[in-house]
This record gives C-alpha cells, structure tokens and sequence, in this order.
C-alpha cells in the first residue's frame, strides 16, 4: 500500500520554531515528527511513500532524501500554495495508480506509533475510512458524529461541544477519493479540506467509516506541546545508548541516551529520561533534570541547570544557568548567569485569540545570541537572529533581528 504524507504547510502556531522550519521538523527525542511518522510505517510494511512539500522544502527533502536510509522510498511532489489538506492529497494523484484498490493518507506533523496506524489498516471498510480518537478537549479539531460504524457528519474547527470523537487526520481512501476532491468546494476558512470532501461523500450516499484507537497520537497545537510530547516519547523510547565518553564522577539515573563523540565531564548530575545527542560538550557540574532532549554540538558549561527542555542543535549555553520548560532552537549562543523565569497557566495571545499554556520558560528560535546575565520573563519568546547585551531582563516577544542594548 502507498501512504501520502501531507507535509506542505508551515505550522504557524509553532512559531518562531517554524520560521526556519516547518513544523514536520520540529525535533522530538532529536528526531523530526515527520521521522517518527516515517518509522511507524516503515513498521507496518509501507515503504512506498509519497511526500507533498512546499514550506521550507528543502529541510524536508535534504534530511530525507530518497528515503533509503530510514527504509523507504520517497516521491516528492510540491504544492507550491498551502491551499488546504484536499489540494494537498490531489498533488500526489499522478502516482497513486487508479488500480490501486486503496492508499493511505496521514498528516505529516503529528506523532503515531505503529500500532496507531495498525488500527486503522486492520479495521477499514467502505468507500474511505478515517482514525478516530477519544479527546475531552476538542477545539481547534475537526470531530465526527457517527451511527455505528458509519460517518453521518464532520465538523471542522467548530465552537461547542458537538462531539468528542476527534479526526486524526489518518485516512484510508480508494483513487475514487480524487473525483470528490475536484468537487470539493473552498470553506469559509478559504481552502480546500480533505474534511469537506469527506463531507460530500457522505452527502452523495458514499460509504465513509471511522475508526477509533486508543495507541499513541500525539499533536503538537502549539510550541509548548512539543515539551509534552518529547516527554511522552522520551519515556517510552526502549532504544537508548549510551556512547561517548562518560567521565569518572559523573551521575546518571533513569534512562540516559549519549550521543557519539559527546563527552560528559566529571561532576554531572543526570536524571533521565534524558537524550542528549552527538559530538555535545557537557560540564564539568552540569545539572540535567527529566525530560530534557539536548541535540548535535551542544555544549553547555559548570553549574548550568537544564530541566524539562528541548535544546536543538549547535547551542552554546555558559555557566550558572538555569533553563526550565523552555524550547532553544539550533545555534543559539546564551551568555553566563542565563535565568528563565517559568509560571503555570499563561494566557497567550496569538493573531488576536488567547490560548492557555501550562507551565512555561521560554521559545527560542535560532542563531540568536544572548549576553551574559539576562533573565527571559515567563511566557516571552525570541525570534530568530536576534542580539540580547549583557545585563537585560526581556519583558516582551522579540521579532526577528531584533537588538536589545
Ligand atoms: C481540514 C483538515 O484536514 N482538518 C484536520 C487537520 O486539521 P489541522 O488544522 O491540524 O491541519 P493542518 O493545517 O495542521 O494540516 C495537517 C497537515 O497537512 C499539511 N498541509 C496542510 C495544508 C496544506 O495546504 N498542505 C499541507 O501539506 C500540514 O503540513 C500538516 O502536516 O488535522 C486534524 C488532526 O491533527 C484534524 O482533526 C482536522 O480535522
């Protein structure tokens, strides 16, 4: 069976990590979502892979390549206007053979494990079948009614609580499905969804089931979430190694994974779950708490405290610190005596909505470069490229190439 996997879009609520990348790419336990959704097939015998890009494509297709050395094959197709999931799936048409008896679809950017996929390939039926999960918060989803087995409605980012049954985004089709998609028409949110097709198919009498599963899938709606997820993975991963050089006098609980060539020096305290990844630079006296992801040429120097964090790749982080709750995009350079100030229920205004965080640091983007001395308050995040002097408390979001004095 071939899978389409819809990574196109950008991921605007994940910004600013998604100025630089897309959201496809955003690292958990230091491997891309869109790696794990490779790997979860791969499992289940899918190696015929089609990936529809556009947003920063060539992060995608560099990382991946031809997909031989993650096990698969990947076809790359673009759609050059993020006009929406449909017209996503209706650029990969050209290599999905009419005579295939079905493929599967599923968004790039949310986190499954094997067995999520399993569920939906060993119980589809009709004339297209989606994945169900159960969710008591529901907003920002779409959401399907049911009778039985049978799909009546899908209602797409609606207000109320109309349905706990959740979309995942994980769809089986027949090549049928790209008629429909012609016919779909564009939503009052200006694109054309894959759930307005599915809409149209029920009201033309089609046979449109669901699905639902209880495995792992996991959304990243905001940057924060992607704390959430990285610890979920972290604690369930069974692959840990540890490589590199581990220093005499240094402490390790709970699952640890080393990079190669990363060198831990003498008088660290690491909690795990914790990844940290390869040629890393780490103490001597560093303090590394649950459930920190720490990526490539990392290093971080004496006395520094990293706690529940994600620091990507090439960050330089000096002495006395102390980083909690927070996402650092890659090569960023933070001073000594770094303070990230964290709190617990943070309203959040993004585009004129408030959205509700939970216990939050702060978001970098990358290639800043903080002085030393300077606090973050709760909440603020830094763009990318931006310049912070020594001594400054940052009280607002910075935007790109800003410079505090
Ligand atoms: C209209 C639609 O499909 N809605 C579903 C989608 O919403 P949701 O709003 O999450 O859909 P997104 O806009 O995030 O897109 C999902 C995926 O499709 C890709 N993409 C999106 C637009 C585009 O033009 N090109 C493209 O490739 C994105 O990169 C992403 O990987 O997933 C949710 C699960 O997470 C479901 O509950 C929603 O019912």
């Amino acid at each position: 069976m071939k899978a389409i996997i819809l990574a196109a879009g950008e991921g605007l609520r994940c910004r600013p990590l998604t100025l630089t990348r897309s959201k496809v790419m955003l690292p958990i336990a230091n491997r891309p979502i869109l790696e794990h959704v490779i790997g979860s097939l791969e499992k289940n015998g899918i190696t015929d892979i089609i990936l529809v890009v556009g947003y920063k494509k060539e992060r995608i297709m560099d990382y991946f390549e031809d997909g031989l050395n993650f096990g698969v094959k990947i076809k790359y197709v673009e759609q050059r206007a993020q006009l929406g999931t449909a017209h996503a799936i209706e650029q990969a048409k050209k290599w999905i053979d009419p005579e295939d008896s079905v493929f599967l679809v599923l968004n790039g950017d949310n986190l499954v494990e094997p067995k999520t996929i399993a569920d939906l390939l060993n119980n589809y039926e009709g004339d297209a079948s989606l994945l169900t999960v159960r969710m008591e918060e529901t907003a920002g989803y779409g959401v399907v009614l049911k009778e039985k087995e049978r799909v009546t409605k899908i209602l797409e980012k609606r207000p109320g609580d109309l349905s706990r049954i959740v979309n995942t985004g994980i769809y089986i089709f027949t090549p049928n499905v790209f008629e429909t998609i012609e016919k779909t028409p564009i939503s009052e949110n200006g694109e054309y969804a894959i759930t307005d097709t599915l809409q149209l198919m029920i009201d033309e009498g089609k046979i449109v089931t669901s699905v639902s599963t209880e495995s792992k899938w996991l959304d990243a709606v905001h940057s924060w979430d992607l704390l959430k997820a990285n610890a979920t993975v972290l604690n369930s991963d069974r692959n840990l190694k540890l490589e590199g050089e581990i220093e005499d006098g240094v402490f390790l609980s709970g699952k640890v994974a080393v990079g190669k060539n990363t060198r831990i020096r003498s008088g660290t305290y690491i909690v795990g779950p914790v990844v940290i990844g390869e040629n890393c630079d780490i103490g001597p006296n560093v303090v590394i708490l649950p459930s920190t992801t720490i990526g490539d040429n990392v290093s971080i120097r004496s006395f520094t405290e990293i706690q529940n964090s994600i620091i990507m790749n090439d960050c330089r982080i000096y002495s006395h610190g102390r980083i909690s709750n927070s996402i650092i995009g890659s090569n960023n350079t933070i001073g000594s005596g770094f303070f990230v100030e964290e709190k617990e229920g943070l309203s959040i205004i993004m585009n004129g909505t408030v959205h509700r965080a939970p216990k939050l640091g702060t978001i970098f983007g990358d290639d800043n470069r903080i002085g030393n001395s300077v606090l973050v308050k709760a909440g603020v995040t830094i763009a990318v490229d931006c310049q912070v002097e020594s001594g400054n408390t940052i009280y607002k979001d910075l935007s790109r190439h800003s410079v505090v004095l």
